[in-house]
């Protein structure tokens, strides 16, 4: 029997308010990464693949989910392919749909990474989430600007009418930030201020994953 050990899988959380600018962040670094690491070695997984499936669900009844909550995710989930894949074994990842409200039929297979940065508003909330990070990042931007970001962004990507981006934004988004995600601040090392092109902060962060793999 083979006593190969898997390689080293580093995994840095990036979390915040939705649309505070973690996939802005967590690109960035994947781009310019990939140049020096190799593209294979680096990769990026959102929170949002893991919201729980809604499909045994009629479309009135998914509208209302509070998709805030840590309990709409299937964390479960998350944990076996973020422990798998440190184990060196690849995983098949739900697509999700925003229009749906639950996963699609397909998957995208992911192997095994040396850096895989994970983005999610809910991240820092789970400790068993959090056992498995090696270092963790909060976006900080103001919640007005994260609005006007989220508004323009779900009427144009994710097929949402502006009352409906309003409504939720009052019933859910906000008092959950405020009750679970803004309280995980707490667990990050890293604070990030202004969102996502903080030139300072991404070219902090690429040089401390290179120290973590132990180039440089
Ligand atoms: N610092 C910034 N300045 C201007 N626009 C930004 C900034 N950070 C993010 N955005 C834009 O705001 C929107 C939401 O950002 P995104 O990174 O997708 O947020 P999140 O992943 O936190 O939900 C995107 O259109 C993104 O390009
Ligand atoms: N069916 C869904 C699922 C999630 N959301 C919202 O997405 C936000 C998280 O994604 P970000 O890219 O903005 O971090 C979260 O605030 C949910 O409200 C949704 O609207 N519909």
């Amino acid at each position: 029997m083979s006593t190969l050990s898997p390689m080293p899988c580093i995994i840095i959380a990036v979390a915040g308010a939705s649309a505070s600018g973690k996939s802005l962040i967590a690109s960035t670094v994947h781009r310019e990464l990939c140049d020096e690491l190799g593209c294979e070695e680096i990769g990026i997984i959102s929170e949002d693949c893991y919201y729980k499936d809604q499909s045994h669900l009629d479309f009135a009844t998914r509208v209302q989910t509070n998709y805030d909550h840590p309990n709409s995710m299937d964390r479960d989930l998350l944990i076996r392919h973020l422990k798998a894949l440190k184990a060196g074994q690849a995983v098949d990842i739900p697509k999700y749909s925003y229009v749906e409200h639950t996963r699609m039929q397909e998957v995208t297979h992911f192997e095994p990474k040396k850096v895989i940065i994970l983005e999610g508003i809910l991240l820092l909330t789970d400790e068993r989430v959090r056992n498995e990070i090696s270092l963790s990042l909060f976006v900080d931007a103001p919640l007005d600007i994260c609005f006007i970001r989220r508004l323009k962004r779900d009427m144009q990507e994710r097929g949402r009418s502006m009352e409906s981006v309003i409504e939720q934004y009052r019933k859910t988004v906000r008092p959950m930030f405020l009750q679970f995600i803004e309280p995980s601040k707490q667990y990050a090392d890293i604070i990030i201020p202004r969102g996502g092109k903080n030139r300072i902060a991404i070219n902090m962060l690429k040089a401390q994953i290179l120290h973590l793999l132990g180039k440089k």
